[in-house]
């Protein structure tokens, strides 16, 4: 199975520091906890290397001298040191552990929020197994590296340095032997940190993937069961995680390369150091427990140098993460007032004007005329015009440049009370146009208006408390019943109003349910049948009396007998509100008062339906059961 990759942008560009510095704002708040817990780390790793200079007392005194006591004291101040390095560490931990959880909640919500605000067209580019390996995963990595190797690089950086210096006054000679390999290893590091950020880049992309889809499996089971596609889904998920296993070697032949460097050259270093002190020993330059304590120091410095290497893969990991979180979260999020459009051309010839040739109900009102009447908010009279299509034009987002626009030159007016069909062959535009009216996406040319308002100039929230939708795909969320039905009032409904839907939509099978309304529906309603589903997405888009409804195809799962049901019980909704209903069947278009029919993007034609049957060809062919234009 395919699967759509997010856009992602190659490493690069961006060094690893400046990457991570974009965590600054998620870890300000915690920045006091973060920092003491550095210092403590410091300071316990630091006791580490008082180790070896006790050791050094011990040996070149008590021991050399036969001092029993002598000795005891030393092994005493030594576990007295072990147990305060530890308890210096488990005070670190305790420091971090709650605040990083909190920083990564946080970021896990910002999240969350920003993609509820994204444009719907960034989902449709986006493939959700990406977005969820970034909510999860990524924020995991960077979480542990706020713990861990952010903590540690300077805490084992500060140890090397307070190390090297006791090694270089204790035999400098012999310090500046341990010190030869330090600029070899940077060198080494600072190539290889290019080859791991893209390799491990490439990994977090594949896990994504690999999201996609097992979701993908999990949420299509019924029709990988039914089609027996079990197979091809297995086989589609064992390419991609061997790709993912092949791309976790690389990244694991990289790190023995680094490991290899790390612990070879020092322990080289250390093999010299060795034998150089041992000659100084023998020639009585050097005192035993000078070398001694300069090798149990060069010993106790070993882990920090060892772990820079994984240290620093983690922080690349970490990097990685950051600059894939910060992708989804740079996507800007739908502007309130969309950008201005083009300006509508000139209305061509046989668009609205002409086609309007009906004598529907709700009069067309005269041309500049806007009569106050009809609803009132408040005291004040409102504009009633209905919904209007000025000239719209619609192309997506994504769409190549010169391709031709999904909408072109759409002039329609819905007028206030008015139901109006929407019919067309598959693919000539009906579900696009729905969306525009609650501003799911910005027309690209020309406007909309309610009530001759323009909805790009009015918030969001407000178009869409004033149109309510239901789409041809019922969505239902793992919630109760009554939930995912006052859903469509923004949850300000009553009980009554609940009641209300339910019986519109012909969804009183609610009430047999166990726990009737409170009856949690499970994860995207799959425990409902189709027909079910739809009613129960019906009942959400009529709940709370819409002034204006927009209804995809929402009889379309419904047998003959629920059917007619539904449509007796909306034909009194539609009495009250102004309607877009997009219809494929004549029972369907019978609820409207008149029929708009899109033929390749364009009005073709509007009219009632006995008159666009009598008079249109496409139309009659639509009509009596062909699909495709
Ligand atoms: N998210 C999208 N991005 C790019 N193109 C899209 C997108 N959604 C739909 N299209 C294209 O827009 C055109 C119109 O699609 P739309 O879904 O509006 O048609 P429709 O009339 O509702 O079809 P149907 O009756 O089959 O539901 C199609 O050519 C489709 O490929």
């Amino acid at each position: 199975m395919p699967t759509t990759h997010a856009p992602a942008k190659e490493p690069g560009g961006r060094s690893a520091v400046r990457t991570l510095r974009r965590l600054w704002p998620y870890v300000r708040p915690v920045r006091t906890r973060l920092f003491t817990a550095g210092v403590v780390a410091i300071v316990a790793s630091c006791t580490g290397l008082v180790f070896p200079l006790v050791l050094k007392w011990m040996v070149d005194g008590p021991v050399a001298d036969r001092d029993t006591g002598g000795v005891w004291l030393g092994a005493l101040l030594l576990l007295g040191l072990g147990v305060a390095e530890a308890l210096l560490f488990g005070f670190r931990r305790w420091l971090v552990a709650r605040p990083l959880a909190g920083v990564e909640a946080a970021m896990r919500a910002h999240l969350f929020r920003h993609l509820q605000r994204v444009p719907v067209a960034f989902h449709d580019r986006w493939a959700s197994g990406q977005l969820l390996s970034r909510g999860t995963t990524d924020l995991m990595l960077l979480r542990m590296f706020l713990a861990f190797p952010l903590t540690f690089l300077v805490v084992n950086g500060a140890t090397i340095l307070v190390g090297m210096a006791i090694l270089l006054a204790q035999e400098w000679t012999l310090g500046l032997v341990l010190l030869a390999p330090v600029v070899p290893m940077v060198v080494f590091l600072a190539y290889f940190e290019g080859r791991y950020a893209a390799v491990s880049r490439r990994a977090q992309d594949q896990v994504g993937d690999l999201t996609t889809v097992v979701e993908e499996s999990v949420l299509g089971i019924r029709i990988i069961k039914g089609f027996g596609r079990h197979r091809s889904q297995a086989l589609a998920f064992r390419e991609l995680s061997r790709t993912l296993r092949g791309t976790e070697l690389a990244k694991a032949r990289l790190l023995a390369a680094i490991y290899a460097v790390i612990m070879t050259l020092p322990e080289l270093a250390i093999g010299a150091a060795l034998v150089l002190g041992s000659v100084q020993v023998a020639d009585g330059d050097l005192s035993t427990g000078t070398l001694v304590a300069f090798l149990s120091t060069a010993l106790a410095l070993r882990w920090p140098v060892e772990s820079i290497g994984f240290l620093l893969a983690m922080s690349q990991e970490a990097a990685t993460a950051t600059e894939r979180y910060f992708e989804v979260l740079d996507a800007e999020p739908e502007a309130e007032s969309a950008p201005a459009p083009a300006p509508a051309p000139a209305p061509e010839h046989g668009t609205e004007s002409v086609r309007s040739t009906d004598p529907a109900p709700g009069a067309e009102a005269a041309p500049g005329a806007e009569p106050l009447r009809g609803p009132v908010r408040g005291q004040t009279p409102v504009p009633v015009d209905g919904i209007r299509f000025h000239a719209v034009q619609f192309r997506y987002p994504d769409a190549p440049d010169h391709s031709p626009a999904v909408l072109e030159h759409i002039d329609l007016h819905i007028r206030t009370g008015e139901t109006m069909a929407l019919v067309g062959a598959t693919g000539s535009g009906k579900t696009t146009l729905t969306a525009l009216v609650p501003r799911l996406h910005e027309v690209t040319r020309g406007r909309i208006t309610l009530d001759g308002e323009n909805i790009a100039a009015m918030p969001r929230e407000r178009v869409r408390s004033l149109v309510s939708m239901a789409f041809e795909e019922p969505t239902l969320f793992s919630a109760s019943v009554g939930e995912n039905v006052l859903m469509g009032s923004g949850g300000t409904a009553s009980g009554d109003e609940l009641d209300r839907a339910l019986a519109v939509a012909q969804a009183e099978f609610v009430h047999a349910l166990p726990q009737g309304a409170d009856t949690q529906v499970g994860e995207q309603g799959l425990s409902l049948s189709g027909g079910q589903r739809q009613r129960l997405a019906l009942a959400r888009a009529v709940v709370g009396t819409p002034r204006f409804l927009v209804l995809d195809d929402p009889l379309s799962a419904l047998d003959v007998h629920t059917e007619a049901l539904v449509e007796a019980a909306l034909r009194r909704v539609l009495k009250d509100t102004t309607a877009l209903v997009v219809a494929h069947r004549p029972s369907t278009v019978l609820l409207a008062d008149r029929v708009a029919l899109l033929s390749g993007g364009r009005v073709a034609a509007v009219g009632t339906h006995q008159e666009l049957l009598r008079d249109n060809a496409e139309y009659a062919w639509l009509m009596s059961g062909g699909t495709e234009g």
